[in-house]
């Protein structure tokens, strides 16, 4: 989120109307707050839209390619940014509630009933920029919400102490934030997000910053403290890590809108867009439901291995269920299982063969990724079998996965 970095509920360190938390203290009022948004938000000509209902406690991490509105969600959510139409509700109170104008040619704005400001509404942010007071020694930094909220001096002071201990700084209270790594300084951020007792907290990117031998040490300590202290959060993030150690749920928005949620493992498995299927790394084929097979609109067929007799398949939570002729259904399947042949593969299901063409050869987790179409398509291969097979952007090539490396879903 740009401009307002780091900051909680607009102001710096600091959640009002909240009392300091100590850490580890899942006491009912210390609780994350059940979260009800419905909202349409809008910048320059960009429309983001999302219905996101958490439970207290519950962590969302919402993914999304860049420019896919993930940042104006959360500054709506924050109160930095008014909805055109929606309301967010913390524990059943009003935070924003917004009504669309009426279409009329005098341009009139959305009426506004409710917009609690930043600082009222108990939100905390935490971004990928720790922003602590430079002044500061981490201990005060940390202090500075329950300080704010008028925990005395004295109790504030031993809560920080706590929260550095729990996030790994004991020792480093007195050292000022120039005299502290940058993982030591997201620590600190943290420690200071959570003393505040946000209601919600809002986390934009949080590793970023972060090098590749830092971030999964923060990232663990971060999912132990959330837990730990029953915080509702959402969770913007590139990373699909971040959405595995770190959420419950996860909702995945593309161009504005929300095309896939749900539990996070269910979300990965059984991806339901093309996007969550890249992030998740494996292949996804949509089609329709054609006596227990998938069909695409190109007619290509894939059988999969969850159908038992024609016409089932298994549901993202397990459960069999019928796929009548027509429904829309997803095959899913590992880069991995994809085999790659110059000529139709003899032997092979003829239903999972087809004919492609490659469009890009990149470096893939174990070798090389090649990329094809139609459909998109990936197969991971050795450097050695593109090298024998002489394959390269435009070879025209058979492609075969087994039925039983095919889960079909339902969407
Ligand atoms: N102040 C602004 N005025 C006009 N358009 C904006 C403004 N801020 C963002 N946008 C546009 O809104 C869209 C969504 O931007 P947003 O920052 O919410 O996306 P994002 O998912 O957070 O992206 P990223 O991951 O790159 O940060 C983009 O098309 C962006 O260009």
């Amino acid at each position: 989120m740009s401009g307002e970095r780091g900051a909680v509920s607009g102001e710096r360190g600091a959640v009002s109307g909240e009392r300091g938390a100590a850490p580890g203290d899942p006491s009912p009022e210390r609780r994350g707050a059940v979260l009800d948004a419905d909202l349409r938000v809008s910048r320059g000509t960009f429309t983001a839209r999302a219905r996101l209902c958490l439970a207290g406690g519950d962590v969302l991490a919402l993914l999304g390619p860049n420019g896919a509105g993930k940042s104006t969600l959360l500054a709506a959510l924050a109160g930095l940014l008014l909805p055109d139409d929606g309301h967010i509700r913390l524990d059943g109170a009003d935070l924003t509630r917004v009504t669309a104008a009426p279409d009329d040619a005098r341009g009139r704005g959305p009426h506004v009933l409710t917009q609690v400001p930043p600082s009222g509404r108990g939100v905390g942010l935490l971004s990928q920029d720790p922003m602590l007071f430079p002044h500061l020694s981490a201990l005060a930094n940390v202090a500075f919400g329950p300080r704010a909220q008028g925990v005395t001096a004295r109790t504030a002071t031993a809560q920080a102490a706590l929260w550095l201990e729990r996030v790994g700084l004991d020792g480093l209270g007195d050292r000022r934030p120039a005299e502290l790594s940058g993982g030591q300084q997201q620590r600190v951020a943290i420690a200071r997000a959570l003393a505040a007792a946000p209601r919600l907290l809002l986390l934009d990117e949080p590793f970023a910053s972060l090098d590749v031998d830092t971030a999964p040490a923060v990232r663990r300590m971060l999912r132990d403290q959330l837990r730990a202290s029953g915080t509702t959060a959402v969770v913007v993030t590139h990373d699909v890590l971040d959405a595995v150690v770190l959420a419950d749920q996860t909702a995945v928005l593309v161009d504005g809108e929300i095309v896939d949620e749900g539990p996070t493992a269910r979300v990965l498995v059984a991806p339901r867009s093309p996007f969550t299927a890249s992030i998740a790394g494996v292949n996804l084929v949509l089609g329709t439901a054609d006596d227990g097979a998938l069909v695409t609109a190109d007619g290509l067929r894939f059988a999969g291995a969850h159908p038992q007799g024609a016409g089932r398949a298994e549901k993202p939570d397990g459960a069999r269920v019928s796929l009548p002729d027509g429904a829309p259904v997803a095959a899913v399947f590992r880069p991995a299982a994809v085999i790659v042949g110059l000529h139709r593969p003899e032997g092979a299901s003829p239903r999972n063969v087809w004919p492609a063409t490659i469009t890009s050869l990149e470096h893939g987790p174990n070798g090389i990724r090649v990329q094809t179409t139609e459909p998109a398509v990936a197969a991971d291969l050795t450097a050695g079998a593109v090298a024998e097979l002489g394959l390269a952007e435009g070879t025209p090539v058979w492609l075969s996965v087994k039925a039983t490396e095919v889960a079909l879903h339902a969407r």
